[in-house]
């Protein structure tokens, strides 16, 4: 067991890659921690394949869901422009970017996610200096596309994971092997991060699916 056992209070849960102004009120309706919006423009899923206009409002204060902006390499003051246009609360890094980038965005006040891909191996020291300035890392599936590619990586790997720092897992999560995350309930895994196993067409949740993730972090979240 790790040795870093931590009482996790509740699940949070994210879901990514969203567009669709209707899709997007729905999915609200089910009151997810995060929602996020890929700013890649290789991606299926960049926001501005579409009309996102309305994005440049803010939500109502009813709505709790943070935003989280999704970027790849992308240099500090492109990242600064669209938090701004767009609102983002978070700041989701996927490329290769640098300890000090994410300390610089902390500094302006973002929550900040710095994602690592695994694959069959990690070498979690490289995560050491990083853990200043980030509020989650996230462990998603290492691909040449970055994200959002639908498989999954062995969580196995995972039971290396020796720090204290919360960490969000991605890749490929769907209704199904979800269920296996009770398997890293000694490891301080925070929450979850969904996106194309939740789709009906790139960028379109399907509601009825996320409905019924709502319904088990809901009930894991009551027997913690
Ligand atoms: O979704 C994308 O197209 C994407 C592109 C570039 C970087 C990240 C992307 N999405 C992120 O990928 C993970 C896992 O997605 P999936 O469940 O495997 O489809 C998730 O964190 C998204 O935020």
């Amino acid at each position: 067991m790790n040795k870093n056992k931590q009482n996790i209070e509740t699940v949070s849960w994210k879901v990514c890659g969203m567009r669709d102004q209707k899709n997007i009120y729905d999915v609200l309706t089910l009151d997810p921690d995060y929602m996020g919006f890929i700013i890649y423009p290789p991606s299926s899923r960049f926001i501005e394949k579409q009309d996102v206009s309305f994005l440049e409002e803010k939500w109502p204060d009813t709505v709790k869901t943070k935003r989280v902006g999704v970027f790849v390499n992308e240099d500090e003051s492109t990242i600064l422009a669209y938090a701004k246009k767009y609102h983002f609360d978070v700041i989701q890094l996927h490329g290769t970017e640098p300890p000090s980038l994410c300390e610089s965005l902390k500094t302006k006040g973002f929550e900040v996610f710095k994602v690592f891909g695994i694959k069959d191996e990690f070498n979690f020291e490289a995560l050491k200096p990083y853990e200043a300035y980030v509020d989650y890392f996230l462990f998603d599936t290492k691909s040449p596309q970055h994200g959002g590619t639908g498989e999954t990586f062995d969580w196995g790997v995972l039971e290396q994971y020796s720090s204290t720092k919360p960490f969000l897992l991605s890749g490929g999560l769907s209704l199904e092997n979800i269920k296996n995350i009770r398997k890293l309930d000694h490891l301080p895994c925070k929450g979850i991060d969904v996106n194309s196993k939740f789709e009906t067409s790139p960028a379109f949740k399907d509601i009825e699916q996320l409905k019924s993730l709502a319904e088990w972090v809901k009930s894991i979240n009551n027997k913690k």
